[in-house]
């Protein structure tokens, strides 16, 4: 079997080709092939199939397995796989996947596409998270007890669900430590994808992820985007931001006016492999 190993910003996946290859136990296969020391090492699977709404459909799969209903990082990806490998000469193009149809603008040079801005959709926030603005030096968000200490997150699902949280030091932040609580905290009878972040000033954002699933990656595409609506929301930023990750740096815009946020930003590919 043919794949792929691709990254955007170091969230690495690996990508096969659905038009040519069949995968039979899809979560069973993720789990396998992304561990890093007895499979190919990555964050997870991406199949790229055939779509009978949209030019591509994207299914993706996290590392422990557990199907996830988008992919940020994941879905610009498959836009540079379907244009490098020839299966469209289009730049732009759309692609289903869980949590709908998306957009998707492709950047090419010398026949390559190097980057791709994808309209990821409405966001949408529960009811905890009602549109609030910041008061003098204070941010009104949900508490949620995390280890016996209350911390204050704002919940926004990009089709994937998010908690995001203000913190003093991202770099430095215990990630490994409490991103696994707020995973598996009984809040999130679905587990919650984690962003802990800085605002660095009203056009630029600092962040690590904890993801449902993977655990801490170099970069979320979805969670850059959660994290952008969040600090809009809580009157932090403007709408137009740079996200900061481990991996690199991501342009999210949310669009209100038209109540759509659109992420841009690298993709990558490493080799390809036969297993
Ligand atoms: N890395 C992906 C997000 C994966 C989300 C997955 N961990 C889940 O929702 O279960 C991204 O770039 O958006």
């Amino acid at each position: 079997m043919e794949f792929t190993k691709m990254h955007g910003l170091g969230n690495d996946y690996v990508y096969v080709n659905c038009f040519r290859e069949t995968i039979d136990f899809p979560s069973e296969f993720a789990k396998r092939i992304s561990d890093r020391h007895f499979g190919i090492g990555s964050d997870g699977l991406v199949l790229i199939g055939p779509s009978s709404a949209a030019d591509f459909k994207m299914e993706m799969y996290n590392a422990d397995g557990s199907a996830a209903k988008m992919c940020g990082n994941g879905i610009r990806c498959v836009g540079k796989y379907v244009y490098d490998y020839g299966l469209t000469d289009k730049t732009e193009i759309t692609v289903e996947t869980e949590s709908g149809i998306k957009p998707l603008c492709l950047y090419v040079r010398n026949q390559k596409v190097e980057a791709v801005c994808v309209d990821m959709g409405a966001p949408r926030y529960n009811a905890h998270s009602i549109p609030i603005l910041s008061e003098k030096d204070m941010i009104i968000q949900e508490p949620i007890e995390i280890s016996g200490k209350v911390y204050r997150m704002t919940g926004i699902s990009m089709g994937n669900p998010h908690a995001v949280v203000y913190v003093e030091d991202v770099w430095d932040y215990p990630v490994k430590a409490i991103g696994p609580v707020f995973e598996m905290h009984p809040r999130f009878p679905e587990r919650i994808n984690v962003e802990f972040c800085k605002v660095i000033d009203r056009s630029h954002i600092e962040m690590r992820v904890w993801e449902r699933g993977t655990g801490e990656t170099c970069a979320c595409g979805t969670g850059a985007c959660a994290a952008a609506v969040s600090s809009v929301l809580n009157d932090l930023t403007d709408e137009e931001v740079t996200v900061t990750l481990l991996g690199g740096e991501l342009n999210v815009r949310w669009d209100r006016a038209v109540n759509r946020v659109y992420m841009t930003g690298p993709a990558a590919r490493v080799f390809d492999g036969v297993l």
